[in-house]
C-alpha cells in the first residue's frame, strides 16, 4: 500500500552539541515553503532534546528521541525513559536502531518492551529492522526482516500510530543503497510481517527507508511502492541536505 503522507526522520546519532542548533534553527527558516502533507521530524542526542524543542516550538517539525529504557524508571545508570523523553518534549521515538542491535545486543524482545514503555507514555515508535550484508548474501534479507519485524512488534500498536523503518545495516553510512527493486521487496516483506504481527490495522503504519538516502537519491528512492518516507542519518546533520531530502518527498 502507498502512502500518501511521507514521514522523513533525521537521526543525529551521537552527533551535536548546542552549537549545532544552528542547523535545527536552518532548517525550520527553510521548511516554510514544503508542501505541508509531509511529516519532518528530527532526533537529537538527548542532550539536545529540551533544547530542541524550544528551537522548534510552534512549527511543523516535530522531536524524537534515539532509543528508550524498556522500564518506567528506576536503577538503570545511563539511561533514558520513555517518560523522560515526553518530559523533554518527543513525540517520536527511534527503537532497536541497528547500531544498539549490534554494539548494545538489543533482542527483539527488548525492542518489543521498548515499543510497550514508548506507547505507554503516548511516544509515536519508529521500529527499526535490517539485515546484514552476510544475511543479504546468503539470500536471508526477507526472512530476517520479517522475523525482527514479528518479534519487535508489540500488541498496542494495533491501535497506535507507529513506523517500521527498513535499514540494510550493510547501507547504514556507507553510501551504499540497495537496488530499487530490492527495497520494493524487503519492504513488501515488512508490510506482510506487519499484517501477520498485528493484523490488517498495521496497514496504515507507514515503513520507512533507511541507510545512505542522500539529496541525490531521496526522489527515486521515495518513489518505491511502499516507501512511507526515510530516516536519514548523515545527511540530516546539514540543514542544506535534509531539506533537499525533504524537498524530494
Ligand atoms: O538512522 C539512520 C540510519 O542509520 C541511516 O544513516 P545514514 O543516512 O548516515 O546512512
Amino acid at each position: 500500500m502507498k502512502q500518501s503522507v511521507k514521514l522523513i526522520v533525521g537521526n543525529w546519532k551521537m552527533h551535536g552539541v548546542a552549537a549545532d542548533l544552528v542547523e535545527a534553527r536552518a532548517l525550520i527558516e527553510s521548511v516554510h515553503d514544503v508542501r505541508a502533507d509531509c511529516r519532518i521530524a528530527l532526533c537529537p542526542p538527548a542532550t539536545l532534546t529540551d533544547r530542541m524543542r524550544q528551537v522548534l516550538a510552534g512549527g511543523r517539525i516535530e522531536l524524537g528521541g534515539q532509543d528508550c529504557h524498556q522500564a518506567p524508571s528506576g536503577a538503570c545508570t545511563g539511561s533514558v525513559s520513555a517518560e523522560m523523553l515526553v518530559d523533554a518534549g518527543a513525540t517520536l521515538v527511534i527503537l532497536g536502531h541497528s547500531e544498539r542491535r549490534g554494539a548494545f545486543g538489543e533482542t527483539n524482545e527488548e525492542v518489543s518492551a521498548k515499543v510497550e514503555a514508548a506507547i505507554a507514555v503516548g511516544l509515536e515508535p519508529i521500529v527499526c529492522v535490517g539485515e546484514t550484508l552476510e544475511q543479504r548474501e546468503a539470500g536471508q534479507a526477507a526472512a530476517i526482516v520479517s522475523a525482527q519485524v514479528e518479534g519487535s512488534l508489540a500488541d498496542g500498536l494495533s491501535e497506535r500510530p507507529f513506523a517500521v523503518a527498513y535499514e540494510p545495516v550493510w547501507a547504514i553510512g556507507t553510501g551504499l543503497t540497495p537496488s530499487l527493486e530490492q527495497i520494493a521487496e524487503v519492504h513488501a516483506a515488512v508490510r506482510s510481517a506487519m499484517i501477520r504481527r498485528l493484523g490488517q490495522a498495521a496497514r496504515r503504519a507507514p515503513i520507512l527507508y533507511g541507510g545512505s538516502v542522500k539529496p541525490d537519491n531521496a526522489a527515486e528512492i521515495l518513489g518505491v511502492s511502499e516507501v512511507g518516507g526515510a530516516l536519514v542519518g548523515g545527511a540530516s546533520l546539514k540543514a542544506e541536505d535534509f531539506l533537499k531530502i525533504i524537498r524530494a518527498a
